[in-house]
């Protein structure tokens, strides 16, 4: 497009030197014409006027064609539309982003997880490659897909991946993205609501898809009813040969207190792992991350953090972040004495196992897609609220941190608003199964054993 548009006015003095064509047909017919789009072999020029198509059709396309390839040195087709074409081209395009846009969240995927996203290394090839071949043909090689790995590398991306590839192929395929969390918090509605229509609209919803992808499924584990319906949910979509996936932090073999009869279906397809990437693969993925977010930090800093950071992407993603946002935020630049004070949590060795109120405060927040400030922030959105008062029980739970402590990282309350927080969830859950399940993934989640 840009070496036709820089070209233009030579071509349309050449057409009409060349075609000894006349001042006031040059202005009327060709002067106006505007190039709209350049794609492939074909270059769509935009007519202003409606009446003056046929003329300039019969007349000049010919010789604009013939001089375009002599200036451009590429022989184009050249088609013609009016603005009315405009209206309708423009009208189609916003209403089919929309549309995919909707399938994308309808199907619960994350836009930017893709494979174009997704950077490949010794550590992740084969799953790499598993999840293209399942990607690719859908249900027909290997059913179930079953992805394993440790916290933060990549499962989810992948499972969002073939997604988004079987979207992009074909709109129309029915697919859905849930955690185990959530199949397990909407079967305790279902239940809840005591009425076959809750549980057949809560089948039908399962059952009718193309492609169901499922993650962390470790969570079901102890979880009797979660595990009858999703072995009945499996055989059905596997009989009709619809696409399942799963991820999980540990092989079927290893969970072993999973109903085998799950166990053994999960490994009828292919399992695949993804284990910790090699530094490498660690700079690579910082380097994607660094481009795909604009920032421009030296290089002794991407290695720096690709050195210290070994095992977990999400972290290496969320230090380049923070030492983002922190030099903006303090307007200094990003030396590595900055980066090693910015980044001394997350890089000691120590820190990490320790169960403290500050990584109860991140896993809450990670899981609730808000912010740890928010947490410890004032705001009092139940979005919010219940979140807080959930650290706070995790935190009088989990942890031997004072009261007064705990009130002073969440932002400087009394310890009295944290007994209060506490005692709130304690109450719920004993009449609310949902957040129980919760409480109990998110006690997982923060101390994996
Ligand atoms: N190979 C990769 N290339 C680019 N980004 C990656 C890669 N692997 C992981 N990431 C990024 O790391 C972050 C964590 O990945 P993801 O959420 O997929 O991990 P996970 O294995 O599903 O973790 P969890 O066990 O917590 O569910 C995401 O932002 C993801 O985009």
């Amino acid at each position: 497009m840009d070496t036709i548009l820089a070209k233009w006015n030579e071509i349309l003095e050449t057409v009409r030197v060349e075609y000894d064509i006349m001042d006031v047909s040059f202005r009327t017919w060709l002067l106006p014409l505007k190039v709209y789009r350049v794609e492939d072999d074909e270059i769509t020029l935009l007519v202003n006027q409606e009446q003056a198509l046929t003329i300039i059709q019969n007349k000049y396309m010919l010789p604009l064609k013939v001089t375009i390839a002599e200036i451009i040195g590429t022989e184009y087709n050249i088609k013609f539309i009016t603005p009315r074409d405009v209206r309708e081209i423009e009208k189609s395009s916003s209403q089919s982003k929309p549309q995919m846009n909707e399938t994308i969240e309808r199907a619960n995927l994350n836009p930017k997880y893709t494979f174009d996203t997704f950077v490949v290394g010794g550590n992740n090839n084969f799953a790499h490659a598993a999840s293209l071949a399942v990607a690719e043909s859908p249900g027909e090689m290997y059913n179930p897909l079953f992805l394993y790995g440790g916290v933060g590398l990549g499962k989810t991306h992948l499972m969002h991946s073939i997604a988004h590839f079987i979207l992009d192929k074909d709109q129309n395929k029915k697919v859905l993205y849930v955690t185990s969390e959530y199949f397990t918090n909407e079967l305790i509605e279902a239940i809840r609501n005591g009425n076959n229509t809750a549980m057949s609209k809560f089948r039908e919803k399962y059952r009718n898809i193309d492609v169901l992808l499922i993650d962390d499924v470790q969570f079901i584990i102890g979880k009797e009813s979660t595990q009858e319906e999703f072995f009945h949910t499996f055989n059905h979509l596997h009989s009709l040969k619809k696409q399942i996936i799963i991820s999980s932090d540990k092989p079927p073999k290893d969970m072993e207190t999973l109903e085998a009869r799950l166990r053994s279906r999960f490994e009828w397809g292919l399992i695949a792992d993804i284990s910790s990437p090699d530094y490498e693969t660690r700079m690579a993925i910082l380097r994607k991350k660094e481009e795909m977010d604009g920032y421009n930090i030296d290089d002794e800093i991407i290695k720096y953090i690709a050195t210290n950071i070994k095992s977990n992407i999400r972290e290496l993603e969320g230090a380049l972040n923070r030492l983002n946002a922190l030099a903006k935020l303090e307007k200094k630049e990003i030396t590595i004495e900055f980066a090693e004070e910015a980044l001394k949590d997350i890089i000691s060795p120590d820190a990490k196992k320790e169960i403290t109120p500050e990584l109860i405060i991140d896993v809450v927040a990670e899981h609730f897609h808000i912010s740890s400030a928010d947490i410890k922030g004032s705001k009092r959105n139940s979005e919010i609220v219940v979140p807080r008062q959930i650290v706070m029980y995790l935190c009088r739970d989990m942890t031997d941190t004072a009261l007064k402590a705990i009130g002073n990282i969440l932002g400087k309350r009394d310890h009295s608003t944290i007994i209060h927080g506490a005692d709130k969830i304690t109450d719920e859950i004993k009449k609310n199964d949902t957040l129980r399940n919760t409480i109990d993934i998110l006690k997982k989640k923060i101390n994996p054993t």
